[in-house]
């Protein structure tokens, strides 16, 4: 905010029971991140190349065009400033547009890096990290997305040449999806079915240069180009989501990526001791790094619907006095305040998920594979119910903040159509719980076997108690204790997953079952995963939290979290007899007297994630609460006020009109 401008917030702000400053920390994960985040934020904010304000005007060429230019200019930014890989990741999610470099940094070198060799890594790394080259994730097809072994595309070894021949079969083998492929990149990392000597391995990686690095032509045998616009004006429309056709394009045999499995060079196809699902690996990288976009996309349209709530006045004008904030009705606040304890509860699962995964990666490495499973169930289950609540989240913010959130100003329109895609990439979130729900079945098959559940699972351990313990609630206060909470959850989600286990014990084939049971197992999965990310915050307050009332502000957030998922999902609680009616009525009532304790906290609460109005791009969500007059004089910015009779009116309006009045004369 300009100093000396006036803050229309400054009420909200006093109110605050908690030190922002601390909760920023909080936030951040450390002091260190808060100070590169906001000094990367504000580097973007100041720079007039990074401007935002009209990307809903400009022509899917023009957005285009002008994301190459913001790309190219941040990248030189980066160099020229030498910023760190923390700095410069941070200037690219500031940057805040889709772009080719996000698959580039965020999923083809990390394929390199899971899937390449050594030597793979030491030749093509320094070549990405330069940009010298620029990757893609080619892996979905015209056909076949979810299915990954269904692909078509064939990679087939030609021994007399040492080299793989990657050949399109079909129409549906075409790649399509793949951002930054379109337009960009000059090399994809391209799945396909590997074939030898006539017999098939499975789908691999393989390194495909697409495009000359002189000319940028495509290299012969290569047909590509851009899918078309996607939902939205301006949205993820900056993104060249390609399709591309090989016609036996010929490549060396050291370009499949060989971790998991070695072709050599006389055509010996050998499998290392490393699992064939970690060609899957930088799904479950990219997954876990989803978490954490959904409580930044979540954070961003929870700041813009609780400022502009502040803001909002409608009806209950006292004697001539201010009408009432919006925010101040209970139903804005239980629409309101949950998706802003979700976004907080997200940022610590994300922060917990990330450890898990560094945690597994490091064992990968040292050659100990048996956490693989949970990785994989716990990167799949929460990118689905988080991407899933925040798409949910946004269009609830955008009704929050009523006609005006239908404005693009708002912000949130853009939003959502940016975000929504995300239910769908890396996996579609239905398709995804299906995974989870195939680990707790096994995990629940075991039981009986002696073997011990561990990590996210561990409570299975304890099912005998689970599955006949009666919850103790007496009073709406005995919902704020963790432990009461954290047992209901997992009787709920424990009780799901048997049942699921004890139904499709009854069908011969379990694949059938699998089928049939599909809707009880997803459920399951997802009442598995929102135990996870209860248990997580509560784990997060074991912590030390510096800053005055913020371990305060965090356990209310906490249980507001919890108690509206147990309200929301009542029936579950209900019908596997975890809670009673009268203790799910108990955890409403809770659930009422937080929403008053967030109410003088909520403003400082969404300035805590610390954005930029730049970042925000939210006439709604500015940081003074200065609506009206921005509303006001960006209005007569549109393009269509440019003047005062519209271009049209002699060819279309005036004919009508005279028309009329002719008809009248008759
Ligand atoms: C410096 C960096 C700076 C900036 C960048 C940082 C961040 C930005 C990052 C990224 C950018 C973010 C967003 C960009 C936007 C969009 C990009 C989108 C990209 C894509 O969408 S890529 C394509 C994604 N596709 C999918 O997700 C396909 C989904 N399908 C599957 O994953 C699998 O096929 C499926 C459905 C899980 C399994 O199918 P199936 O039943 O056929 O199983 P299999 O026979 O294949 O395997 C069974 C066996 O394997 C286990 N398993 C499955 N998946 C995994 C896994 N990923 N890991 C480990 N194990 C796995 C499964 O459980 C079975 O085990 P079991 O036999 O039961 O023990
Ligand atoms: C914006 C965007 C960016 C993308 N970027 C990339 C990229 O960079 N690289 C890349 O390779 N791909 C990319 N993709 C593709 C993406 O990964 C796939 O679209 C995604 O994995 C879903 O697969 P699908 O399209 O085949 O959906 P489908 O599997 O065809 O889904 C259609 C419907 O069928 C249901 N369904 C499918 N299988 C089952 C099942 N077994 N049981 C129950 N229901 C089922 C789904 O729930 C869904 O409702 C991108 C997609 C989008 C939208």
């Amino acid at each position: 905010m300009e100093v000396g401008a006036p803050d229309y917030l400054a009420g909200e702000r006093q109110t605050a029971e908690f030190d922002v400053e601390s909760m920023k920390v909080t936030w951040a994960g450390s002091r260190h991140a808060l100070e590169v985040s906001d000094r990367m934020a504000r580097l973007v904010a100041s720079d007039p190349v990074f401007r935002k304000d009209n990307r809903v005007m400009l022509s899917r060429k023009e957005l285009f065009k002008n994301t190459l230019r913001k790309a190219a200019h941040a990248w030189k930014r980066i160099v020229e400033l030498r910023l760190t890989e923390e700095e410069a990741s941070r200037v690219r999610f500031f940057v805040d547009e889709p772009a080719f470099t996000d698959l580039h940094w965020g999923m083809f070198v990390p394929a390199i890096k899971g899937q390449g060799t050594e030597e793979q890594q030491q030749k093509w790394l320094p070549l990405a990290y330069k940009m010298q080259i620029i990757g893609c994730y080619a892996q979905t097809e015209l056909g076949h997305g979810s299915n990954v072994q269904g692909l078509e595309t064939t990679a087939t070894f030609d021994p007399k040449t040492d080299e793989f021949i990657i050949h399109s079969p079909t129409l549906t083998s075409s790649k399509w999806w793949p951002g930054g492929l379109g337009k960009v990149s000059t090399h994809a990392v391209a799945y396909a079915r590997l074939i030898v000597d006539g017999q098939e391995h499975g789908v691999h990686g393989f390194i495909v240069q697409l495009r000359s690095l002189d000319d940028h032509m495509p290299l012969p045998g290569i047909t590509v180009g851009d899918i078309g616009m996607k939902f939205g004006s301006g949205a993820y429309n900056s993104m060249d989501n390609g399709v591309l056709r090989f016609d036996n394009v010929r490549i060396p045999r050291d370009q499949m990526l060989m971790r998991v499995l070695q072709v050599t060079r006389e055509g010996k196809v050998i499998q290392s001791d490393v699992p064939r699902q970690l060609i899957y690996g930088t799904m479950v990288f990219v997954r876990q790094t989803i978490v954490a976009d959904a409580s930044c996309a979540l954070s961003r349209a929870v700041c813009i619907a609780t400022r502009y709530s502040a803001v909002r006045r409608q009806f209950g004008s006292q004697n001539g006095g201010p009408e009432t904030q919006v925010i101040d009705y209970k139903t804005q606040q239980s629409r309101l305040f949950p998706l802003l304890a979700s976004a907080y509860a997200f940022r610590f699962v994300s922060e917990w998920l990330k450890s898990l995964y560094t945690d597994v990666t490091e064992k990968l490495q040292r050659g100990e594979f048996s956490t693989l499973p949970e990785a994989h169930a716990c990167t799949a289950g929460l990118k689905s119910i988080t991407t899933s609540a925040t798409a949910d989240a946004i269009e609830e913010c955008r009704k929050l903040c009523g006609g005006h959130g239908y404005l693009a100003n708002s912000g949130l329109p853009e939003l959502f159509a940016v975000y929504v895609p995300a239910c769908t990439y890396e996996g579609d979130n239905t398709v995804l719980l299906l995974q989870v729900a195939r680990f707790l079945v096994k995990t629940v098959s075991q039981l009986g076997s002696g073997k011990v559940p561990v990590g996210t699972t561990a409570y299975m351990g304890r099912a005998r108690h689970l599955i006949q313990c009666k919850s103790n609630v007496q009073s709406a206060e005995d919902w704020l204790n963790p432990q009461v909470v954290v047992e209901a959850f997992e009787a709920r989600s424990l009780r799901m997953s048997v049942a699921c286990a004890e139904n499709l014990a009854k069908f011969p084939n379990p694949e059938e079952g699998f089928a049939q049971l599909a809707a009880d197992l997803v459920e399951a999965a997802a009442a598995h995963c929102q135990l996870i990310v209860v248990t997580k915050f509560f784990e997060k307050l074991q912590q030390d939290i510096p800053g005055k009332g913020v371990k305060k502000q965090l356990q209310i957030l906490s249980s507001v979290y919890a108690l509206y998922i147990l309200h929301k999902h009542l029936g579950d609680f209900l019908s596997t007899g975890s809670i009673t009616p009268k203790q799910g009525a108990l955890a409403n009532d809770q659930l009422r007297s937080l929403y008053s304790k967030i109410r003088p906290n909520a403003v400082a609460l969404v300035d805590a994630f610390n954005y930029t109005d730049h970042y925000l791009s939210s006439v709604l969500g500015r940081y003074d609460g200065n609506v009206y007059p921005t509303l006001y004089e960006e209005a007569w910015k549109d393009p269509l006020n440019d003047s005062v009779v519209p271009d049209g009116y002699q060819e279309y309006i005036r004919p009508l009109l005279k028309q009329q009045i002719r008809n009248a004369r008759l």
